[in-house]
Parts: structure tokens; sequence; C-alpha cells
């Protein structure tokens, strides 16, 4: 039996639809819940993702600040955007888009950002909450991976989940989430001792590693969540995830497509922290 596939894309449009009525009565109570988004030079992916979180601003009634720099802008000149912007009391969240050039340090950047208007939820201090079980912004993409097994459905507690990929960004965050919904944890990477032999025991398999089409449908347990965070772009301009789409439909019991799977997710969560830090 074919695998059901996730419409993240829908999923997503009933989150921001239910974020615009939060956002009308934050407006009737006088504030204007506020994105400033960052970038920095003119990586045609970025702008992409850049226009997307705009558009999803657009729609959901958030007002958008937009700061385009030229990829020559210095650390310091970044730093001091965001400084100003920290400091401004109409604006409630602040993204600065990833990658940066190589002359500014990311983590210096990220830092700087205060915790409260960290909507990316990529500071050090949000980082460290979820760990902790506090509450603070959680990461976009990891929060929009969660919202989407809940909505379908998925139960987590006790399952054996194990996620491929150990970023900052990715990986990690997204293991603290399944942990704290009960969910019995793996991590997996390029060291991994018998990759396939792992992911053959999850009931949920996370697939975060930016190598197109590498999860085989061997690699899956049949009826498997497969989750697919990839977003490769290959030669022909066409999106690509890390799942082998084809082999896993075959082989999953729940699938996420790419594009239309966790990418929509990951801006509606933006929109979600932005409305929340507007809250405050
Ligand atoms: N500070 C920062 N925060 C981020 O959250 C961040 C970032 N930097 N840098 C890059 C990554 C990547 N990312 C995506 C967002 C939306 C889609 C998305 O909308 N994807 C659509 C397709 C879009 C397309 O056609 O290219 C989909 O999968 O259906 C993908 C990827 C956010 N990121
Ligand atoms: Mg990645």
């Amino acid at each position: 039996m074919q695998a059901k596939i996730i419409d993240g894309k829908a999923i997503a449009r009933d989150i921001k639809e239910e974020l615009r009525v939060e956002v009308e009565r934050l407006k009737a109570n006088g504030t204007v819940p506020t994105l400033a988004v960052v970038l920095v030079g003119g990586d045609p992916a970025s702008a992409v993702y850049v226009k997307n979180k705009k558009a999803a601003c657009a729609h959901v009634g958030i007002r958008s600040l937009s700061y385009e720099l030229p990829a020559d802008t210095t650390e310091a000149s970044l730093l001091e955007l965001v400084e100003e912007l920290n400091s401004r009391q109409d604006v409630h969240g602040i993204l600065v888009q990833l990658p940066l050039p190589v002359q500014i340090d990311e983590d210096k950047v990220l830092m700087a950002i205060r915790p409260e208007k960290d909507v990316d939820g990529f500071h050090p201090m949000n980082v460290g909450n979820l760990s902790i079980g506090r509450p603070g912004f959680v990461s976009c993409t990891p929060a929009g991976i969660l919202e989407l097994l809940k909505r379908t459905g998925i139960q987590l507690k006790g399952k054996k989940c194990v996620i491929v990929g150990r970023s900052n960004i990715v990986g990690k965050p997204v293991a603290m989430l399944l942990l704290r919904e009960h969910a019995t944890v793996t991590i997996c990477h390029s060291r991994t001792e018998d990759l396939p032999g792992e992911c053959r025991q999850a009931d949920v398999l996370v697939a975060a590693v930016g190598i197109p089409n590498f999860i085989k449908g061997s690699h899956v347990k049949p009826g498997a969540v497969v989750i697919d965070v990839g977003i490769n772009r290959l030669a022909d301009g066409k999106l690509c995830g890390d799942v082998d789409y084809v082999e896993c439909l075959e082989v999953a019991g729940h699938i996420t497509p790419v594009p239309g799977g966790v990418g929509p997710m990951t801006i509606a969560m933006l929109m979600k922290n932005c409305v929340e830090a507007a809250s405050k």
C-alpha cells in the first residue's frame, strides 16, 4: 500500500489562518506585530526564502521590515543594525537570513540578537531553554516537524525516532522536541556504523543530511513515518529532498513531499514565533 502523503502546505495554511485571527486581536489592542528581515548579499536561494517569508507576513498581517545589505557588509555594521533593531520598541522579531558572507562570524551575529526577539530560536539562551524544558523560542524547522506530526495524529510516546543529521539548526533541536514528547530518540550522522540498520528501527525517520535522495526504500521500516527536511536544488533547478521519494513511498506509512512538506511549515512556525514575540 502506498504511504499517506503529509500535506505540509495545507497544514501550514491552516496555521497561518489561525494566526491571522490572533494578529487581528493584537492590532485591535494597539500592537502591530513586526518582523525585521535582514538579508546580506544576493544568494539566489536566500532571496527566494526571504521573499516567501515576507509573503507569509503579508498574508498573516504581520508587518515586515526589509533590510537588504550588500555582500561586502562588515561584521561591525551588521552588528550595529542588530543593536538598533534590538532597541526598537516597534520591532518584535529579528531574522538574519543564513548563510552570511565569509567575513561575518555567524555565531557572533546570532548571539547579538536579543533572545526575546530571536524568532529563529538560534540564540544559545533559547537553545538552552529548549534542552532543559523551559519556555523560549524553538527554531522553526524543528517546531514545524513536530506540528506536522501532531496535526497528522502520529503518536510519539514510547516510539523510536531516528534522526539522520546532527546540525544545530535541525538534528539536535528536533531530538530535544521528540524527547519532550516521550519518544526514544537516536541521532545518526556521517560516522554512524550501520546507518541503514539504525534507520530500519525507526517508527519515525527524520532525514536532515543535505544529500539528495540519500534515504532509500531499504532504510525504511514498513509503515514508518518519513519526514524529509532536505531542500537540495538540482542542476535543472528542481527541488529535491534527502529522501528517495519514489522508493520510500512504497514502504512508508506516511511521508512528507519536497517541496510542500517541511519547508512551508518552517515559515508557518516563523509566523507563530513572531506573533508570540509581539504578544509579550
Ligand atoms: N535565519 C534563518 N532562518 C531560517 O529559517 C533559514 C535560514 N536562515 N536560512 C535558510 C534556511 C532554509 N529555510 C527554508 C524556509 C522555507 C522553505 C520553503 O518554503 N520551501 C518550499 C519551497 C521553496 C522553493 O521553491 O525554493 C517547500 O519546501 O515547499 C525552505 C527552506 C529557512 N532557513
Ligand atoms: Mg540542513
